[in-house]
């Protein structure tokens, strides 16, 4: 006969529906009660979602049938109850945030830190209340791009203060670990942390959060969407064909995740000469059109690479503040307008069960199997390339 340890360990090869992990790993498995063949199991689960329900009642009971058990099922789920303006029913842990916006890329390196500094500085100077979490646990890099580094936490009770720059209120894991301390963490410590990085935060009223996350679909962005309810998700990437697919997985997970997509903001897709001054193609532009397409969403903005976006990065002085009349800076600019239009059209009366994983039985929420592309990319300028870029050539010219 089996005991509790035996059925628990069955239980580990239950998925979530719509997630790679198992019940057990995120956690949702409350209480085991044996009784000769017959055991009840109870589940705390975050989803509303009926056919979350459905799947997981036909998936345990499949399961311990196969080591003899008969299994009853209780689950314990979110109760929903409206709540005001800004929140949604359900799990909220930041109701003085109005928007969160969620800045993600299915890969590290592409400039989501340097797109997430300039659009919140961007959305700052257009007259918003703004903040920047940095949910990027292993490579936190906004502080340095804030110009915070080295900066005091004021703690006020057994809370933090943010910090603030630019008229954005900041608050990082890179403000709160020693600087260069590598953080190897995952699962339940990423949702711990971020839970906290939004709960134990003295965030004040903030019109938008934009949230910087890890690179990739994972536990970060699971824990984040069943905590708060999220306006809108951002996926940065840079035009190379190989970038677009790990593009495709962020996209694929906003959708499973029911969050809204702002855009896609199309990084580092020309080379603007310092010298002359002229756009060059050199890892392709424009190819975020066909992806937009395809997930019926907008190019947010097109930023080529410049040395300037660099040194403004590094030296904690973003460019969209420190030099407002370059190409790139009125491009963030006008990419802050859209994500400040896309969030304040956003109904604020979704439910708990629209942030919450509800993707068909055995599909994973990280997994590629969107359509193909609508259409191949094309090599021409991106559709929102502003009228005040510099003409596309093959190359400036200069030595
Ligand atoms: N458009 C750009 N032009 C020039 N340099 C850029 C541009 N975008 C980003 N960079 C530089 O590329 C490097 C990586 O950028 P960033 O840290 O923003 O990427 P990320 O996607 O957040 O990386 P990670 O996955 O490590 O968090 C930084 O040095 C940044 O200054």
């Amino acid at each position: 006969m089996a005991n509790i340890e035996d059925i628990k360990k069955e239980l580990e090869k239950v998925k979530y529906p719509g997630f790679a992990k198992s019940i057990v790993e995120f956690g949702f498995v409350k209480d085991v009660k044996v009784e000769g063949s017959n055991c009840l199991v109870t589940l705390d689960i975050t989803s509303t979602a009926a056919d979350v329900e459905t799947q997981l009642t036909k998936e345990v009971t499949a399961c311990l049938s196969a080591i003899g058990m008969n299994a009853t099922l209780n689950f314990n789920k979110p109760q929903a109850p409206k709540q005001s303006s800004n929140t949604v029913s359900g799990t909220n842990i930041a109701p003085q945030i109005k928007k969160i916006v969620m800045v993600s890329s299915g890969k590290g390196g592409v400039g989501k830190s340097t797109t997430t500094v300039n659009l919140a500085v961007a959305a700052a100077m257009q007259g918003k209340k703004v903040g920047i979490l940095d949910a990027d646990i292993y490579g936190p890099n906004i502080p340095r791009m804030m110009g915070l580094n080295g900066k005091e936490v004021e703690v006020i009770g057994d809370k933090a203060k943010p910090l603030n720059a630019y008229g954005v209120d900041v608050m990082s894991m890179g403000v709160l670990m020693e600087e260069g301390q590598a953080v190897i963490w995952r699962g339940s410590m990423i949702m711990k942390a971020i839970q906290q990085l939004l709960r134990d935060i003295l965030w004040e009223n903030l019109d938008i959060l934009f949230i910087d996350m890890p690179p990739g679909t994972g536990d970060a962005q699971l824990t984040l969407a069943q905590s708060v309810p999220v306006a809108a998700g951002i996926n940065v990437t840079t035009p190379q064909h190989v970038a677009l697919d790990d593009s495709r997985r962020s996209l694929d997970m906003f959708e499973k995740l029911h969050i809204p997509v702002a855009g896609v903001v199309e990084n580092m897709s020309g080379f603007i000469c310092p010298s002359c001054n002229t756009e060059s193609d050199i890892f392709g532009m424009g190819t975020c059109d066909a992806l937009a397409d395809q997930y019926n969403t907008q190019v947010l903005g097109s930023l080529p690479i410049e040395p300037a976006i660099r040194e403004g990065g590094d030296a904690g002085k973003p460019i969209v503040y420190f030099a407002p009349e370059s190409v790139s800076a009125k491009r963030y600019m006008e990419a802050a307008a859209k994500v400040i239009a896309f969030v304040d059209a956003i109904d604020d009366d979704r439910t708990n069960e629209d942030i919450q994983p509800t993707t068909p039985p055995g599909v994973s929420a990280c997994s590629t199997t969107a359509a193909a592309p609508k259409a191949e990319a094309s090599s021409g300028c991106c559709s929102s390339t502003p009228k005040d870029a510099a003409p596309k050539q093959g190359g400036c010219g200069c030595n």
